[in-house]
């Protein structure tokens, strides 16, 4: 039995993945009936059990933790009980903003080795059972094959990698340079500038994960490269939608969960610390937080000092 812990947009998509093919429990704090708010529309197959209490949840073997990145932290504090020595999935993208850890650091007092599924993948892609492909990140390789076989199905392919780091940092930064991307198409600015920034965008999650200790190639694949590509070039994404409501000078949505608005102070502190160059990151947390405006953030971008590619 496989828990999936959230009820939002990727946990009930998951769990309606998963449930096609095995058992399947869905735990929201709110969760009332089959209902699935946040992902109008979708059904739950009959293998999947739905419940509000956590207890319930957690006697499955694996968990699934489908919360927003900056929910994590708090959540394993206050539910350590339920959740010590179960096989840990973290399935969130971005850096906790209070300590700069990922998910998996974020986990490591509840389990030696708790995993991260990341990579390109829009919950509604996946709750229609439309071909997507992942990456499953553990640091135990033996562990991270078992999960990768549990939780992929005939739609939903799991590619195994034991760099926690760079599938971690893929998942997390591409959040911002997809508001970046956002805010040059919302601005009028054009595909061919959302070319240059996503290529500009890319070298510089590259440069940041591998002052983390992250391997290249990780960025290259399915977390990085793949993922980048499809949040900064699809309307399904929040956090393109946020930052070209930045971009066009309206309020976003606040309803939604955009995980690259914090990520991004998050990073931009650390490259500060460690004396690395993100000027995407440093524009996106300036302007997500209001302290500079959208004219001086396009200004700051195109007024780089010219250098080798
Ligand atoms: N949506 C997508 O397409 C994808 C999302 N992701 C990642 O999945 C993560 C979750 O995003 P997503 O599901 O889309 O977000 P949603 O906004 O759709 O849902 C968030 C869910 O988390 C619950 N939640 C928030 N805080 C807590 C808490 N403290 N305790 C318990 N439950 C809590 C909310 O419950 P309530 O409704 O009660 O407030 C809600 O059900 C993010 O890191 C995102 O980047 C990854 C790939 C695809
Ligand atoms: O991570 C995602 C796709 O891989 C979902 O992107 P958004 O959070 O921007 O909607």
């Amino acid at each position: 039995m496989i828990g999936v812990l959230g009820a939002g947009a990727f946990g009930a998509s998951l769990a309606i993945a998963l449930g096609r093919e095995r058992e399947v429990i869905l735990w929201g704090r709110n969760l009332t009936g089959r209902d699935l708010p946040r992902l109008p529309g979708a059904v739950l197959p009959a293998r999947v059990t739905t419940t509000a209490d956590l207890a319930e949840a957690c006697r499955a073997d694996t968990l699934l933790l489908a919360l927003p990145m900056q929910q994590l932290a708090g959540f394993a504090r206050d539910h350590a009980a339920h959740l010590t020595g179960h096989p840990l999935v973290a399935c969130c993208k971005g850096v906790d903003l209070a300590t700069g850890l990922g998910p998996v650091e974020v986990l490591a007092a509840l389990h030696s080795h708790p995993a991260v599924l990341t990579g390109p993948s829009f919950a509604a892609d996946i709750a229609r059972g439309l071909p997507t492909a992942l990456t499953l990140a553990c640091a135990d390789d033996r562990l991270g094959e078992t999960l990768q076989h549990q939780l992929s199905t005939p739609a939903l392919r799991l590619y195994r990698t034991t760099d926690v780091i760079g599938a971690e940092l893929g998942g997390a930064l591409k959040n911002v340079i997809a508001i970046a991307a956002g805010v040059v198409i919302g601005a009028g600015l054009g595909d061919s500038a959302r070319a240059a920034l996503m290529t500009r965008g890319y070298a510089e999650m590259l440069r940041f994960a591998l002052a983390q200790g992250a391997r290249g190639e990780t960025l290259a694949g399915l977390s990085g490269f793949g993922d980048l590509v499809l949040t900064c070039t699809s309307d399904l994404s929040r956090n393109f939608r946020f930052g070209r409501a930045l971009g066009a000078g309206v309020s976003p949505d606040p309803a939604q969960t955009v995980e690259g608005a914090a990520t991004a102070q998050a990073v931009a502190r650390i490259a500060a610390e460690r004396g690395l160059d993100m000027p995407v990151a440093a524009m996106v947390a300036a302007l997500a937080a209001g302290r500079i405006g959208l004219s001086q953030a396009i200004q700051t971008l195109l007024s780089r000092p010219l250098k080798q590619e």
